[in-house]
Parts: C-alpha cells; sequence; structure tokens
C-alpha cells in the first residue's frame, strides 16, 4: 500500500531526532534527495547538467533550507543556480552552503516580483521551497504575486520540496495561486494532501525521500492501492467455485427515461467477474439490458438469491424509486452491502449499514450532506474532497466514494483511502455506471467470504472496519484502470470502459502469478 501523512505526523516522527540533535542531518538526507531527483529528472529529458539553469523559491523556514541546501549541491554539479528568497530572510546555514557554493541571490520584494518571474521563467528547473509543512493558509504579498506571474509565463521544470507552496498538506486543500509541479519530492513520508484533490492535481508526480524517520510513523492518514496490492486482493475463484460462491448481484436501475444506465453497470458488473447478475427492472429496460448482456437474468417479481445490491444508476419515477426503496429496507435487515449511487441516494435512511457503498459525485455528496443540514454547494466539496467525504460517512454511517479525477473513499471509521489511476477522458456519459457495476461485482464477491481475517484485506494489514472501504477503492482503481486500458490516450466510451475490465483482472493475475 502506498502510505500519506498528515504534516503533524510527519513532525511528530521528526521529533525525536531533533531532539537528539539530528535535525541538521534530517535536512541533509532531504536536501540530498531532492538535488539527485532534479539530477535524475534532467538526464531522463537528455539534458546535460552542467550549464543547465536552476532557481529555486526560498522561504524563511526549514522548507527553504532544503531548497537551498539542494541548490548548492546542484551548483557545485555545474548548475547555473539562483536563489529567490521569497520572505527577506532564509535558514542561515543554508543560505550560507548556498553562497559558498557560488549561487547568486536576490531578495523578492515589493517592486521585483514580475521582473524575477519573467527571469526564473527562463531557467530550466525551478525549485518551490517557499512553504512546507509549517505553512498556514497560502501564500501572501509578493510571493503570491511572483508564483501567480510565474505560473501564467508556464516555467520549465517545477520541482516541489516537499509538497507544492500553497497546498493543505494535511487535506489537499489548495490555497491559489500555486506552481503546479512536475515532481513533488517527499521527504519522510507522503504528505496525504498530495493524494487528495485539489492537492494531486498540483503536485504532479510525487517520489519518496527516506530521511530516518520511518519507524517514528504512525498509521497513515490515507492509503492508496497500488498494483501488488490489487493483485493480492482481487477475487480469485477456488477450483471448485461455482456461480453462486462467486457472489450474485442484484441491480435495481434504469428507467424509460435512462435505459443505458441500466445496461451499462449490468454490463460492467458481468465484466467484473461477477457469478450472476440478476436485473430488477421494468419490461423495456430489461430488453435493452438483455441485448448487451444475455447472460444477466431478469426477475420481474421477487428476485432469487443475491449476495450484493446495486441500486440507482438511471433510476427514476415513483414505481421505481418505491422498488429501489424496498429493496434497501430489506437488505438492510438482511445485513446485505448495498451499493447506493444516483437517483437512489436520496432514498438512504438516515443511518445506514457500514456495508453500504455510497457512490456520489460531488454535485451528488454536496445534495447528500444538504439532508443533514450541512449546506454545500459542489464547488466547497471539490476544494475540500477529503473532509467532505470524511463527514458524509460519519453522518450517514456508510462507506462514502466520492467521485473525481482522483477518487476519495471514507469509511465510517475515519479511515481515508485514495485513487487516482483513470484519465480525463473518463469524464464522460455512463462512467459512474460502470464504477457502480464493478464495485457492486466487488461487494458480491467479498461478501460471503474475503473480508474475514484470513481474507486477503487481513493480510495486507485493513482493520475489520476499514474493509468495506477498501473494496471501493479496489472497484475505484479497477475503474480507472480500465479506463486508461481503453483510452490509450484517446477518447473513450463508458461501454468500451467495461469491456476493458477484464482485462485489468487479466493483468493483475499475471501480476500475481509472475
Ligand atoms: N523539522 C525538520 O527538522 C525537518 C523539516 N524538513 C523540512 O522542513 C519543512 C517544514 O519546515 P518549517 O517547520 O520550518 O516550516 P516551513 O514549511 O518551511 O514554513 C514555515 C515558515 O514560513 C512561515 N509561514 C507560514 N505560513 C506562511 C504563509 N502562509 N506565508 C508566508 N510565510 C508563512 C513561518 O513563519 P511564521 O509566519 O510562523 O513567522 C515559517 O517560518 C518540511 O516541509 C520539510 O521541507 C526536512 O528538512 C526534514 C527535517
Ligand atoms: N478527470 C477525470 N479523471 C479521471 N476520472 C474521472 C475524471 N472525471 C470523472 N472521472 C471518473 O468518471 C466517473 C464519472 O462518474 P459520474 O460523475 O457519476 O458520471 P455519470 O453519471 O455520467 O456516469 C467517476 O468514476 C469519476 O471518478
Ligand atoms: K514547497
Amino acid at each position: 500500500m502506498i502510505s500519506a501523512f498528515t504534516g503533524t505526523q510527519i513532525r511528530a516522527a521528526e521529533q525525536p531526532l531533533l531532539d537528539a540533535g539530528e535535525g541538521a542531518v534530517l535536512m541533509q538526507r532531504a536536501a540530498y534527495g531532492l538535488a539527485n531527483a532534479v539530477v535524475r529528472e534532467l538526464r531522463s529529458e537528455g539534458r546535460r547538467l552542467y550549464g543547465s539553469s536552476v532557481t529555486v523559491l526560498a522561504g524563511k523556514g526549514n522548507n527553504g533550507g532544503d531548497g537551498l541546501f539542494a541548490a548548492a549541491t546542484l551548483a557545485r554539479r555545474g548548475m547555473r543556480t539562483t536563489a529567490v528568497l521569497t520572505a527577506g530572510s532564509a535558514h542561515p546555514d543554508a543560505l550560507a552552503a548556498f553562497r559558498a557554493a557560488g549561487g547568486r541571490v536576490h531578495v523578492l520584494d515589493e517592486d521585483n516580483a514580475e521582473e524575477l518571474a519573467v527571469l526564473i521563467a527562463g531557467d530550466d528547473v525551478v525549485i518551490d521551497a517557499i512553504l512546507g509543512t509549517g505553512a498556514r493558509g497560502g501564500l501572501r504579498g509578493s510571493a503570491a504575486e511572483l508564483v501567480a506571474a510565474l505560473e501564467e509565463l508556464r516555467p520549465g521544470l517545477v520541482v516541489a520540496c516537499d509538497t507544492p507552496s500553497g497546498v493543505d498538506a494535511d487535506t489537499g486543500e489548495v490555497h491559489w495561486p500555486v506552481l503546479t509541479a512536475r515532481l513533488t519530492v517527499a521527504f519522510g513520508g507522503i504528505k496525504a494532501g498530495l493524494m487528495a484533490d485539489p492537492g494531486e492535481g498540483c503536485a504532479g508526480r510525487v517520489i519518496l525521500v527516506p530521511i530516518g524517520i520511518e519507524e517514528n510513523l504512525p498509521a497513515p492518514a490515507l492509503r492508496r492501492f497500488s498494483a501488488p496490492d490489487l493483485a493480492a486482493v482481487l477475487p480469485d475463484p477456488g477450483r471448485r467455485a461455482q456461480k453462486y460462491t462467486r457472489g450474485v448481484l442484484g441491480v435495481v436501475a434504469g428507467s424509460g427515461r435512462y435505459t443505458g444506465a441500466a445496461a451499462i453497470c449490468v454490463q460492467a458488473a458481468s465484466a467484473a467477474g461477477t457469478g450472476m447478475v440478476r436485473y430488477l427492472g421494468p419490461e423495456v429496460v430489461a430488453r435493452q439490458v438483455l441485448a448487451r448482456t444475455p447472460e444477466a437474468i431478469w426477475e420481474p417479481a421477487e428476485p432469487g438469491r443475491v449476495q450484493a445490491w446495486l441500486l440507482g444508476p438511471g433510476l427514476d419515477g415513483v414505481e421505481r424509486l418505491q422498488r429501489a426503496r424496498d429493496v434497501l429496507a430489506s437488505a438492510s435487515s438482511a445485513g446485505q452491502p448495498a451499493v447506493v449511487d444516483a437517483g437512489a441516494l436520496e432514498l438512504l435512511p438516515e443511518r445506514c449499514p457500514p456495508n453500504w457503498i455510497l457512490t456520489p459525485h460531488a454535485g451528488e455528496l454536496a445534495a447528500l450532506l444538504g439532508r443533514g443540514e450541512v449546506r454545500v454547494t459542489r464547488e466547497d466539496v471539490e476544494s475540500r474532497t477529503v473532509h467532505f467525504a470524511r463527514l458524509a460517512a460519519e453522518h450517514t454511517g456508510a462507506v462514502v466514494l466520492l467521485k473525481g479525477a482522483t477518487t476519495v473513499v471514507a469509511s465510517p471509521s475515519g479511515t481515508v483511502f485514495s485513487q487516482s489511476d483513470g484519465n480525463p477522458w473518463m469524464s464522460t456519459a455512463g462512467s459512474g455506471d460502470v464504477l457502480g457495476g464493478i464495485v457492486g461485482a466487488l461487494a458480491a464477491a467479498y461478501a460471503e467470504s474475503g473480508l474475514d481475517d484470513h481474507g486477503p484485506f487481513a493480510a495486507l494489514g485493513i482493520a475489520p472496519d476499514e474493509r468495506w472501504a477498501a473494496v471501493a477503492a479496489v472497484g475505484a482503481s479497477i475503474h480507472g484502470m480500465a479506463g486508461s486500458a481503453a483510452s490509450r490516450g484517446g477518447p473513450l466510451t463508458a461501454s468500451g470502459i467495461a469491456r476493458a475490465v477484464p482485462d485489468v483482472f487479466r493483468f493483475l493475475g499475471e501480476y500475481r502469478a509472475g
């Protein structure tokens, strides 16, 4: 698992070493890692170090110290180096080292921000070391002006020191302006704000430089499944598997108006390895569902046994909504997991069971919170994704999967997962229905087994009260990977994402085997 931590957690992990007088050693390790990352990045672009230029934007704290020490190393290796001190003063030892290595220093003031921005934009590399985990709020005054001007000028390779200045390291909230980084070099632990939107969008690729505090780190604030973890947890039918042990998913979706949503989510659930899909809906929709997925079973009356439910995609009309309400009530009393999307989100009881997974986008989450008297807009949710996903999980008692470029999953216990495996082509109609089908299929597969203490989630150290959130995160990741496979850099359709799902399972299966 990829782990991420709050600034407070990282600082607490640093404290014993600071108390032991090792602060300078930590900073040297960070600076060395940062300088090496810049060198590797330049070389990977086929550029020579000697004669290339770098400017470090250095704030007055330790983040600026890291940046100045790193720039001193780069100066010694032949780069033309400049420092812009954004707060007048800087870490004394780091500044001395930088000057001793031959670096040039400018001090940002009220009048020279635009002029400096033009100079810096001509450099090959810009290191953003203005603010790190000690930041309170965003950039202000001349530093804000400089960064805003520089961002407009589209500078060369921007490397953020520990975190892009202006991104809240804990939450991913962004205080504009921010210099969008191509690479962020994080020290000791990745900051949680680099794995949640909108912060993740400013961080570029994130690499971790260990600095010797790792043993002191507590349980992470946020986790992400990577390919080996997915391979380890994916349902793997045993030799004597049969369709009922693989998981049966009941689907309440679609209406005369939105037939496609039902067809797509059933197709996706089938593609994601469910043993059987039972479709509950009107005949006119069922015809389309079966035309696309003849393997599905249409249940016009009381359905046969199911292990999990998916409700909501394309749901509309009084009669259909009442059916969904009845199914939710029986799922609740039977203890069955349910994936609740779109139209069914407004049918939720005040408290949901912890094995229900709600899959709103930002607008739907704002509406959901509004029912609990939290008045927020879609934009509010988009700017504080982790905060509002957690709040909704706390209020509803269910797992909340908030869809987006980065999808955040909050469990009612407070745990947060985040996945970012897709691409912007996936923002297309029906894409969310595919996600619903995938998560529904996984919920059915894991309902019978897999989530107990002998299952693969336990083996990854995921606590019992985090496991349904983990299932949702696995679904989000498979959805993103299928989107990437379907897109290969070009447009895609939701059906194309669904068709690519078996390839993702195959890829991960080979990963497991090899
Ligand atoms: N601890 C360690 O040994 C290690 C730490 N490491 C590194 O240190 C970083 C944390 O360093 P840090 O704690 O010095 O804080 P940092 O992020 O540089 O900035 C805070 C400074 O800026 C100021 N300031 C605050 N907000 C502001 C704003 N909005 N706009 C303008 N100014 C603002 C604030 O001053 P104040 O306003 O409080 O007077 C303070 O002086 C961490 O991210 C990592 O890179 C690594 O080297 C490993 C070892
Ligand atoms: N920019 C993006 N990058 C990656 N994935 C995205 C992006 N925008 C949307 N998605 C994904 O596409 C899906 C869209 O779902 P949703 O908003 O419910 O659309 P619809 O209702 O049209 O199906 C979500 O799973 C979301 O995570
Ligand atoms: K920074």
